[in-house]
C-alpha cells in the first residue's frame, strides 16, 4: 500500500518515513553460554534473536553495572560538552629526535616549495610530517593537515582531504565544487588562507579528486601555477593500500578499455608539475619500525610482490604463533576481509562473561525536492526494494558502513568509527576497551539510554561514548567530484541527493580489524590473516605494521596474497632514477 501511494509521487510526511529499529519492547534471549573450544569461524551475524519488533521504540537495555574504572575520570564523548581533565594533558609522549635525512627533509620543506617524500613502511613519513607542521606554524605558516582517510588524519591530527574540501553528497563535479567554494566566504577562506596544504597517504587519494583539488585551488585563488601557488606537500608509500574503487565504478567500461588512472602519479596536475619541475620528489631510507635486517629484507620483497622460498622461510616461526599473556594482552588481527573481522569479534564477544548490550540502529529516509524532480516518484521503490524483508533496516553494506546491531559487553574491544573530537583523539580508528555502562541522557536520541564507557590506551583518558547520526546517498552515487561518468550510464546527469540517515552507536568490536583501518599503526603484536588478499600492497601493509617478527603471528598468507601493482613498481624504478640526494635538493 505504502509503495503504491509512493509510486503516484504523493508526499508524505518525514515523519511517516522514519523506520525506527532501536526499540527493544522485549529483551532479547540471552546468548548460549560462551564455549572456549569452539573453533573458527564462529557464529552468524547478526546474532539471532536481535531484531525488535515493529515500531516500539528503545527502552532501557539493561540495568548500569558499576561503570568505573580506578583512576579514570569520566568524559562524555559530546564535542559541545567536553572536559578535559589535566591528568589528559599531561599524558603526553616524550617527543622522537628525527634522524639527519628526516632534519634534512624538514628543512627542504620549510624552504618552500612543493614536495612528495615517500619511503618504506616505518620510515617515520609520519613523524617527519607532524614535527614539519608544528614548526611550519611556530614560524607563523598557515598550514592545512590532510589525510585520505579519518584515520590516517588523525595520527597527524589533521582532517580529512573530503573534509578541507568540504565535500558532501550534493558535489558532483569539480565545477559544482567550484561554485559551491566561491559561493561561500568560510569555504573559499580556506584555499585564500591556507600557505602550506599537506596531504598525507597520498597513496589512497584518487586522481581525479587531486586534479579536482588543484583546480579549485587555482581558480578560487586566482593565481596562476598548480595549487594557485600554494606550498603543497605530498606523503606516502604507493606500494601501500591503493585508493578505495568498487567494481561498480568500472562496469561501464568497455571490457578491453584501458583502467581509468587509479593512482595520484597518473593524474594530468602530477604530470604537468614533473614537468615543470614543480615537484621535487624524496625518498626516506632508514626504517624505525623494525630493527631485524632478516625481518626488513622479507618486506622489502613483499613490498615488490615477491612470495620466495626466503620469505616463507623467514615467515615460518611465526605461522600460528600463539603467546603466552594472550589473555592478558590480545593482540591485534588484521584481515583482508571486513566480514571475517565481524565473524571474529563477535567469538571473542560471545567468550566474555558479562552482560550483553545491544545497540539498534535508527534508519530514516525521506522524499528530496530536488531528487524527486529529476528522477520520479518511482525511485521510490527502489529505495524500499534494497530492505530487508521486515522492513525495518536498510540492508546491510547497501549504505551503510556502520551495523545496524552492535553488541557490546563489559571488557569488549572497540574501535571508534567516527571523528568525534579530533583534538582530544577521539577519531575513528581509536583503539578502547568498554569498561563499563552508564544511564545518562542521548542528544541524538533526546531520551535517556545506557550508554558504553571506553577507556582509551593511547589517550588515556575514558569517555562515555553517545549515539551519532550518519547521513547517505540513497545509490550508487559517485561523493567524489568528476567519478559520476563511470556511474551513470547517461552521462552526466545530476544524481540524487542525500536523504538517508541512521542513527548509531559509534563503536564497532575490534578484536580484529581491517587492513584498511590499520594503515599507520605500529603495533607490538599482531597476527595477519590474509588468505585471500584481494588488493594489492595488503599483505605489504599488514606485515609491516608489526615491529619484529617474534611480534608476528600468522594465519593465513599464500602467494596469491602477495602481490603488487605493476604501476607502482614502474614508477618506484623511475622514482629511484628521478629522486635526488636530500643534500643536492
Ligand atoms: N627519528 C626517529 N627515531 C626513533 N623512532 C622513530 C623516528 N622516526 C619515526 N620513528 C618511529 O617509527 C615508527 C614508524 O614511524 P611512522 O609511523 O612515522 O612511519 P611511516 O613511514 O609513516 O609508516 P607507514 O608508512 O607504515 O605509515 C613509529 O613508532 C615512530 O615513532
Amino acid at each position: 500500500m505504502l509503495l503504491r501511494v509512493l509510486a503516484r509521487g504523493a508526499k508524505l510526511p518525514r515523519t511517516l518515513l522514519r523506520f525506527n529499529s532501536t526499540a527493544l519492547a522485549h529483551q532479547p534471549a540471552p546468548p548460549p553460554a560462551p564455549s572456549p573450544q569452539r573453533k573458527w569461524p564462529p557464529r552468524r551475524w547478526p546474532p539471532r534473536g536481535t531484531r525488535p519488533p515493529r515500531g516500539t521504540r528503545p527502552t532501557a537495555l539493561s540495568p548500569p553495572e558499576s561503570p568505573y574504572p580506578p583512576n579514570h575520570h569520566i568524559l562524555t564523548a559530546h564535542k559541545d560538552d567536553l572536559v578535559l581533565d589535566d591528568s589528559v594533558v599531561a599524558a603526553q609522549a616524550e617527543p622522537i629526535v628525527l634522524s639527519e635525512e628526516q632534519e634534512s627533509l624538514i628543512e627542504l620543506l620549510l624552504s618552500g616549495k612543493n614536495v612528495f617524500f615517500t619511503g618504506k613502511a616505518g620510515t617515520g613519513k609520519t613523524e617527519v610530517l607532524r614535527q614539519f607542521v608544528e614548526r611550519a606554524k611556530g614560524l607563523g605558516k598557515r598550514v592545512a593537515v590532510t589525510s585520505a582517510t579519518g584515520i590516517a588524519a588523525s595520527h597527524i591530527d589533521g582532517m580529512t582531504l573530503h573534509s578541507f574540501l568540504t565535500l558532501s553528497g550534493r558535489t558532483t563535479s569539480k565545477y559544482d565544487l567550484l561554485d559551491a567554494v566561491r559561493g561561500s566566504p568560510i569555504r573559499s577562506a580556506k584555499f585564500l588562507e591556507t600557505d602550506v596544504l599537506v596531504i598525507d597517504e597520498i597513496s589512497m587519494v584518487h586522481p581525479e579528486l587531486f586534479d579536482t583539488l588543484e583546480y579549485v585551488s587555482r581558480l578560487t585563488r586566482q593565481k596562476t601555477g598548480p595549487f594557485g601557488r600554494m606550498q603543497v606537500v605530498f606523503c606516502g608509500d604507493f606500494h601501500q593500500l591503493p585508493p578505495v574503487t568498487r567494481d561498480r565504478d568500472w562496469e561501464h567500461l568497455p571490457e578491453d578499455a584501458p583502467l581509468p588512472p587509479t593512482f595520484v602519479f597518473e593524474s594530468a596536475t602530477w604530470k604537468v608539475m614533473r614537468r615543470m619541475e614543480n615537484l621535487k620528489l624524496v625518498e626516506l631510507k632508514q626504517i624505525f619500525r623494525q630493527r631485524d635486517p632478516k625481518f626488513i629484507a622479507v618486506l622489502d620483497r613483499v613490498r615488490q610482490g615477491v612470495y620466495d622460498r626466503f620469505v616463507r622461510n623467514t615467515l615460518a616461526p611465526c605461522w600460528n604463533r600463539k603467546w603466552d599473556d594472550e589473555d592478558i594482552l590480545p593482540p591485534t588481527i588484521i584481515t583482508g576481509y571486513r566480514a571475517r573481522a565481524l565473524r571474529h569479534n563477535q567469538y571473542r564477544l560471545d567468550a566474555l562473561p558479562g552482560k550483553e548490550h545491544i545497540y539498534h540502529a535508527v534508519d530514516t529516509f525521506g522524499p528530496d525536492q530536488r531528487w524527486t524532480a529529476w528522477k520520479g516518484p518511482n525511485k521510490y521503490h527502489q529505495i524500499f526494494s534494497r530492505m530487508n524483508p521486515s522492513r525495518k533496516y536498510i540492508k546491510e553494506d547497501t549504505y551503510f558502513t556502520i551495523p545496524s546491531v552492535v553488541p557490546l559487553k563489559k571488557d569488549a574491544q572497540v574501535v571508534l568509527m567516527r571523528n568525534i573530537d579530533v583534538g582530544r583523539g577521539l577519531v575513528n580508528g581509536a583503539r578502547g576497551t568498554v569498561v563499563g555502562f552508564d544511564n545518562a541522557h542521548c542528544n541524538e536520541l533526546n531520551e535517556e539510554a545506557i550508554l558504553p564507557i571506553v577507556h582509551f590506551p593511547a589517550l588515556r583518558a575514558t569517555y562515555r561514548i553517545g549515539y551519532q547520526t550518519w547521513e547517505y546517498l540513497p545509490f550508487g552515487v559517485a561523493r567524489t567530484p568528476g567519478m559520476e561518468r563511470y556511474y551513470s550510464s547517461k552521462g552526466r546527469s545530476r544524481p540524487p541527493t542525500a536523504t538517508v540517515t541512521r542513527t548509531q552507536i559509534p563503536l564497532t568490536l575490534a578484536w580484529a580489524l581491517t587492513v584498511h583501518k590499520s594503515q599507520g599503526m605500529t603495533l607490538d603484536r599482531v597476527t595477519i590473516d590474509l588468505s585471500s588478499a584481494f588488493a594489492a600492497g595488503q599483505a605489504y601493509t599488514a606485515l609491516s605494521r608489526a615491529r619484529s617478527l617474534d611480534g608476528l603471528s600468522i594465519w593465513g598468507l599464500t602467494g596469491k596474497s602477495v602481490f603488487s601493482d605493476e604501476r607502482v613498481i614502474e614508477f618506484g624504478r623511475h622514482l629511484e632514477e628521478e629522486t635526488v640526494g636530500l643534500d643536492q635538493q
